[in-house]
């Protein structure tokens, strides 16, 4: 996968060199890109903002360097665009899992009050455009975002998660444990401080090890995401694993 990004602080995506994506890169599994979006500008200010038409608070950024960089950064016929934006479509692991499948994603990350909407429109002409938010809370810029969601995506991709790490057993992944948050986790020393791991994880029985895992999972989910408990169809939960 290719992944291009577009900001006006590339510096923000350092991280993107560390931990699992860092070693998915090096190992050329993945191919990321970052750029930033002022190499396309021309004014001795590289000016990427303006006042918003029909007045109102803020800046709009300007359509000119956004419809050049796109130009740019976009060659093949297969790019999907990215657009964060608080008033965008949820995203959700289903998106992840997705956009995982992808060959070429480009991200671009407003700021101010967001970028002039010309770009999407000029945008969606030559590519699959998606305008996606990744919670109900408001940010600064795209930038977050498109690191909440380029994590979430390429860790899905076949050989980014070492041995040491599951996609499998994950909250809201597929494989039979859909919907529901993970439950409690342990490790050694079996004793800490005077607490005790459950002592069923100790039993070696795997089949009521895993029972007893989907039923801290409906518990978890329960008190902590009743709105997913509320979503399940009736078959396969009774009354005790909605409650609180
Ligand atoms: N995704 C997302 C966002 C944002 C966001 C995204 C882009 C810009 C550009 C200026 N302000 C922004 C906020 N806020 N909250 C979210 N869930």
């Amino acid at each position: 996968m290719r992944i291009d990004i577009i900001s006006i602080f590339p510096d923000y995506f350092a991280p993107l060199d560390l931990s699992l994506i860092g070693r998915a890169r090096t190992s050329g599994l993945l191919d990321v890109h970052v750029h930033d979006l002022r190499s396309w500008t021309h004014d001795r200010h590289n000016t990427v903002d303006d006042t918003p038409y029909g007045g109102g608070p803020g800046m709009v950024m300007k359509p000119e360097p956004w419809g050049e960089a796109l130009d740019s950064v976009i060659g093949d016929a297969s790019a999907r665009l990215i657009l964060p934006t608080p008033s965008g479509r949820p995203f959700r692991q289903a998106d992840a899992e997705r956009l995982a499948g992808e060959g070429h994603l480009v991200f671009g990350c407003g700021r101010y009050e967001g970028i002039d909407s010309r770009v999407a429109q000029d945008a969606a002409a030559r590519m699959p455009v998606e305008e996606i938010s990744i919670g109900d809370y408001v940010l600064n810029g795209g930038e977050s975002a498109t690191l909440v969601m380029v994590e979430a995506i390429t860790r899905l991709l076949p050989g980014v998660l070492g041995n040491k790490e599951s996609a499998v057993q994950d909250s809201f992944a597929s494989g039979g444990m859909e919907n529901l948050v993970e439950g409690p986790v342990y490790t050694k020393p079996a004793t800490w401080r005077g607490h005790e791991v459950p002592p069923i994880l100790l039993s070696g029985n795997h089949g009521a090890v895993d029972r007893w895992r989907r039923d801290q999972a409906l518990r978890k989910t329960a008190r902590n995401r009743p709105d997913l408990v509320a979503a399940m169809p009736e078959e396969g939960l009774d009354r005790r694993d909605r409650e609180v």
